[in-house]
């Protein structure tokens, strides 16, 4: 399928070096508001809409990981990004190794959260059936339980209700399309292949992505870092904010810059 054109919004200085934060299913790329006014005093911070979610388009499925991974190419092309700094929760995160294992020179570095190289699909499947016949209203309340721990989500019933509108806001088939991706996706044979510096971030209390599959991701990327937030579900960055902020701003600093310059023929 061709690359669409994402939404996307970019803080920070036009000259630093570039940070692109990918977005989970069902979210949308207001979910790392918390980090980005941190990273951006000393990064050039992308954040975008994956297919199908926020303000990107959502043509008819069926998408594949490598569909998702061209969008983030696209988008580089477009803003004229040769390497990059590539950070991604869930789905996310998912896209973010599978451009690192596909297309090491674009990668800078690596940071996945909350994520998984093989997830059980049969979930998957049946939300994306529920998707195209009832709409993702029905069940953005219960993906929202899985997002934040109970008692995050007690003391702060405004942050929930945003979450839960971002799911609503979804487009049905393209979120869909994503449940599929999900439920198809294998990253297993790519980790050994992920050269760039990796930080993997678990939630200790995540029941959608628990932290054994950031063990098996951390285990199969050659030197890659764990780090577990607890308390923490799923969108860890928004249970944790202040020490994902960090934890994302050492690695990116021990990173590195990379290279800067412009994408052409770099594909
Ligand atoms: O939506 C969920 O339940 C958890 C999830 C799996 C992949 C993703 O991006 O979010």
């Amino acid at each position: 399928m061709t690359a669409v054109e994402v939404a996307y919004t970019e803080d920070g200085p036009a000259g630093a070096p570039v940070v692109v934060l990918s977005n989970s299913l069902g979210a949308t790329r207001g979910m790392w508001d918390p980090q980005v006014p941190a990273l951006a005093e000393r990064y050039r911070v992308v954040t975008y809409d994956t297919r199908g979610h926020g303000e990107s388009p959502a043509p008819a499925g069926p998408y594949t990981l490598d569909d998702l991974v061209d969008d983030v190419l696209a988008l580089l092309d477009r803003l004229g990004v040769r390497q990059a700094h590539v950070a991604g929760l869930s789905l996310g995160g998912m896209t973010a190794m599978r451009l690192a294992a596909r297309e090491p020179e674009r990668v800078r570095s690596l940071a996945v959260l909350c994520s998984s190289a093989k997830a059980d699909p049969q979930g998957f499947l049946d939300r994306a059936a529920a998707a195209r016949a009832g709409g993702t209203a029905q069940f953005a309340p219960t993906v929202v339980q899985r997002w934040l721990t109970p008692g995050h989500a007690a003391e702060h019933p405004d942050l929930v209700a945003r979450l839960a509108a971002m799911i609503e806001g979804a487009d049905d088939e393209g979120y869909a399309a994503c449940c599929e991706v999900v439920a198809g996706m294998d990253l297993r044979a790519d980790l050994g292949r992920i050269a760039a510096p990796t930080l993997v971030v678990s939630g200790a209390d995540d029941p959608a992505l628990p932290p054994d599959h950031q063990r098996l991701i951390a285990d199969g990327i050659p030197g890659a870092d764990l780090l577990t937030l607890s308390p923490a579900a799923h969108l860890a960055n928004l249970e944790r904010t202040l020490e994902t902020t960090g934890a994302l701003l050492g690695h990116l600093d021990a990173a590195g810059p990379g290279r800067g310059g412009t994408a052409e023929g770099a594909r």
